[in-house]
């Protein structure tokens, strides 16, 4: 079995001593359950590791992007022969980069040849699940791959060192404050209704509700990352973005030990939607993101688990994301070539303005993140 993906850039390699031959796999208990894919306890040869499954559909998570946009692109590109060939990305590049498999791949893959492994939770390689594996899984509940109409997608397995947590912890850790359900929040304000109709009132009881849900929530992530951990996340993550790893998608239960667990959100360098000349978010962009999100995490850190203690690791995050427009010129930016630039530059703007409102939506009510 050959090394994934099929692609320019870095590739992840089969698992195990003989790469390709058929794995027996024990399946010992489901860790996690993600967008479209289940992360299990598993036995292998006799080792124990973190298996994450999903079927590889090709999906398109990247932070602030309407697939629609992208997919206007995606055509838009096809259509330009001399496009793609300025930028040298062939359409299998651009089409892997919508798989959540290939991007962590990708990620591991660069880790693995800048002998970095270090900055993750080690991985070990792929497997792709036979029907044997598909059917003791579906006898165990799990059968839902999502996916699409059409071609039946092969279920890619990411084989990862096994850390242990808590079993308590699980639900709320998967769930997280944001899928508590409304009606909990309802009848805990109507517990405390004394029927006076008082909006001020009610909005700060909503407040105090969500706090303590908060802090709750926080309550049982100690395995995910300690105080003692952060500065050498923010090294880490710094490393990353060294190596040409944008993670997309940091989040306190995407660590585990204070490494990271997850990059099926990333883009690794050389990737289309980053390439500053297709002026998709660039590579300083996704740094930004990236350390956005770490800023707010780490802020959260603080109030709900250490309140009594003072932040020292604020990080100054520059207002990139206000960039309306590129200063850069294009490679393809020719003025005998109006009609290319049309669309791209209608799909920047729009684009552009939806990150916006993203960011502000994600960052809502959690305080200046300077952005
Ligand atoms: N190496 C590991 N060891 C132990 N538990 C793990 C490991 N990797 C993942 N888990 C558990 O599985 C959960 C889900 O993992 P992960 O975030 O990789 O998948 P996901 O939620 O399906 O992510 P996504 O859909 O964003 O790819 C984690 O929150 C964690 O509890």
């Amino acid at each position: 079995m050959a090394a994934l993906p099929r692609v320019n850039g870095p590739k992840l390699i089969p698992f195990g001593k003989s790469a390709g031959e058929r794995c027996d796999i024990g399946f010992i208990k489901q860790l996690g359950e993600g967008s479209s894919g289940y992360v299990w306890k598993v036995r292998i040869d006799g080792d124990v590791y973190a298996l994450k499954m999903r079927a590889d559909v090709a999906q398109f998570k990247c932070p602030g992007y309407d697939p629609d946009h992208y997919e206007e692109l995606l055509d838009f590109l096809k259509q330009c022969r001399d496009l793609k060939e300025a930028c040298g990305y062939t359409e299998a590049d651009i089409n892997e980069e919508k798989s959540q498999f290939s991007r962590e791949s990708r990620a591991y893959g660069r880790l693995k040849e800048c002998n970095r492994e270090d900055l993750s939770v080690k991985c070990y390689g792929y497997i792709q699940l036979d029907g044997t594996n598909e059917k003791e899984l579906a006898e165990k509940g799990v059968y839902d791959w999502s996916r699409w109409d059409g071609p039946k997608e092969p279920v890619m397995a990411i084989v990862k060192e096994y850390i242990e947590v808590p079993d308590k912890t699980q639900d709320e850790v998967q769930d997280g404050v944001q899928e508590e359900p409304l009606i909990h929040c309802r009848s805990w304000l109507s517990e405390n209704d004394d029927e006076e109709e008082d909006e001020e009132e009610d909005e700060r009881r909503l407040k105090e509700y969500r706090f303590q849900m908060h802090k709750r929530s926080w309550q049982n992530k100690e395995h995910l990352f300690q105080e003692k951990d952060i500065p050498q996340m923010m090294e880490d993550l710094h490393s990353l973005h060294k190596l040409g790893i944008w993670v997309g998608d940091i989040k306190p239960e995407n660590y585990l030990h204070g490494k990271i667990i997850d990059f099926s959100s990333s883009l690794t360098m050389p990737a289309f939607s980053m390439d500053p000349r297709i002026d998709g978010p660039s590579s300083s962009t996704g740094g930004t993101f990236d350390r956005a999100e770490l800023n707010h995490v780490i802020r959260e850190y603080y109030k709900y688990c250490l309140p009594e203690k003072e932040n020292k690791y604020e990080m100054v995050i520059k207002p990139r994301y206000q960039t309306r427009f590129p200063k850069r010129t294009p490679v393809f930016h020719s003025r005998d070539r109006p009609c290319l630039l049309r669309p791209l530059f209608r799909w920047y703007t729009t684009a552009s303005k939806e990150r916006q409102g993203w960011q502000e939506q994600r960052f809502e009510g959690r305080g200046t993140v300077g952005l």
